[in-house]
């Protein structure tokens, strides 16, 4: 049987960034735009999305996005001072996982979701370093819809790096990066479509650490 041309130009080659202290691997095809743009819609369908508030210096924000918090049943989870109890796994949330966790050669119990609805929405410079993630965690990051800007900033540098991510794309974040690193998504004045973000990870036990 003739190969498609699909097969024939699907490139998943990774893109190792050149990050000192960090381990940074992108791979910009990594889910082929047809199917990229199915995800796009059906994720921002069938994810419940939350507007989230958080407590800063006893001061309450809203998160400048929608959030959701999918994984295994005991896999509860501490951002910035909000609990998130994880929503049951759907069906392309499972597919997703599957195949990063083939890439990556790691096992994830949880995923975070991110729905940046405009350029009005970002999320401020931080490391995913909370205790439950453990020590030098491996997380998988999807995106879909918009392109936007992730940025790195060293944090014993003024090294900086601008990352645009791609529809489709996967950033395998590992090694010290969470640790000598924070990153953002800034927010924009350009006139941006949704984007949606999902960053695997797994989330110890308490009796883990
Ligand atoms: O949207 C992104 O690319 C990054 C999201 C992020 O940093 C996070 O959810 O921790
Ligand atoms: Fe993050």
């Amino acid at each position: 049987m003739q190969q498609s041309l699909f097969d024939s130009d699907y490139d998943n080659t990774p893109i190792i960034l050149h990050m000192p202290d960090a381990d940074v691997v992108y791979y910009p095809n990594f889910i082929p735009p047809p199917r990229a743009s199915e995800l796009m819609v059906i994720l921002q369908q069938t994810i419940l999305w939350k507007k989230d508030q958080i407590t800063l210096y006893g001061k309450i924000f809203n998160v400048p996005r929608l959030q959701a918090w999918y994984g295994d049943d005991d896999a509860a989870y501490e951002y910035s001072g909000l609990t998130m109890q994880p929503q049951t796994w759907t069906k392309e949330l499972l597919e997703l996982k599957k195949i990063c966790e083939q890439t990556t050669k790691t096992q994830f119990n949880s995923v975070l979701a991110n729905l940046y609805r405009n350029g009005a929405d970002g999320v401020g410079r931080h490391a995913d370093d909370e205790k439950e993630l453990g020590q030098n965690p491996v997380i998988a990051s999807l995106s879909f819809g918009e392109t936007r800007n992730l940025d790195f900033y060293h944090n014993h540098s003024t090294q900086k790096l601008r990352l645009p991510l791609e529809s489709g794309s996967l950033l395998v974040m590992k090694g010290g990066t969470q640790a000598n690193w924070q990153h953002g998504v800034a927010k924009s004045k350009k006139v941006l479509g949704p984007r949606v973000n999902l960053t695997f990870r797994s989330i110890k036990k308490n009796s883990d650490f």
